[in-house]
């Protein structure tokens, strides 16, 4: 016998662009994003018995994604992103739960002739912003943020000596080193009780704040180890967003490996005399940690 122990259903990869015209200003502001929307609820019998009563076409909820941002701001993307996870479970009484996940690209305003131009955009680099907001029956709207994809390097600045050695170490110590990441961050919110408690949140702040915080700490920090500095940032951040319960970062260390070229007519390229590295793919450190306010410790 068997038994269905867990569904999820909905549409991925809608894709929506939404244009702001400011008539007086004679300026247009564009807003691109990919949103999922995953339901759950009680909809077994469709899995189980082909009952499609149950269903909510997964173009229906399509459709309501187009519907809802004509109607609402898209922007910021926390708030729509409950919008629609709130008219989920508010519209069908089966639905008890929504999970909407929105991915906001970068459309930055191109500089021309040294002024912002008024309808010309271009992607500034792959960093994505990410909301995954759930709304929960009877419970709330519980929203998480994230930075994703905001590769970061620097040149010195970092060390990484002290740590443990044994018969298995190979690697030496270092007090200069270049370090690089691809910056994952993601602050969890306050679980927030209805669509109306989200009007007092400054989301684009936060965002702003967050991304600020880690790319002045990777810059200034004179890194002790990618564990110590992403403490760091998680503190700042938790400092600075006082509705943000805990804040985490996923952080791959980016190797840049030395190359010895001695054997060349003697060339100098190592220690101080290093010029030319090897970037490698893989494989990488992965380091990663959550941090929140001080309390009982939060059950990993
Ligand atoms: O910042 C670092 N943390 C580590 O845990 C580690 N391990 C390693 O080989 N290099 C580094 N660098």
């Amino acid at each position: 016998m068997s038994q269905l122990s867990s569904a999820r259903y909905g549409k991925d990869n809608v894709r929506l662009y939404k244009v702001d015209r400011d008539e007086n200003a004679g300026t247009q502001s564009v807003v691109e994003q990919t949103v999922c929307c995953l339901l759950e609820g009680d909809i077994d019998t469709s899995f189980t018995r082909a009952d499609n009563s149950v269903v909510v076409a997964t173009d229906t909820q399509k459709q309501t994604i187009y519907i809802l941002a004509k109607q609402n701001p898209i922007s910021p993307p926390e708030k729509f992103a409950a919008v629609i996870s709130n008219h989920m479970v508010s519209t069908y009484p089966h639905i008890h739960a929504a999970h909407v996940k929105i991915i906001q690209h970068r459309w930055t305003r191109m500089t021309i002739d040294g002024k912002p131009h008024p309808h010309s955009f271009y992607r500034d680099g792959e960093e994505i912003r990410v909301v995954e907001s759930v709304a929960r029956e009877n419970e709330g709207i519980s929203i998480r943020s994230k930075i994703e994809k905001l590769l970061v390097l620097k040149s010195t600045g970092s060390a990484f000596y002290g740590f443990h050695r044994d018969e298995y170490t190979q690697l030496p110590e270092t007090w200069d080193r270049i370090l690089s990441t691809e910056v994952e961050a993601g602050w969890q919110w306050k679980l927030f009780k209805s669509l109306s408690d989200l009007n007092s949140i400054d989301f684009d702040g936060a965002w702003k704040a967050a991304r600020d915080i880690t790319m002045k700490t990777f810059a200034t920090d004179n890194s002790a180890s990618v564990q110590n500095t992403m403490y760091k940032m998680c503190e700042q951040i938790l400092a600075a967003v006082p509705a943000v319960e805990a804040v985490d970062y996923s952080l791959p260390n980016k190797h840049y490996f030395e190359i010895d070229l001695s054997w060349h007519k003697g060339l100098k390229n190592t220690g101080k005399d290093a010029t030319v590295y090897a970037p490698q793919s893989n494989p990488n450190g992965l380091i990663q940690c959550t941090v929140t306010r001080k309390g009982p410790k939060a059950k990993l």
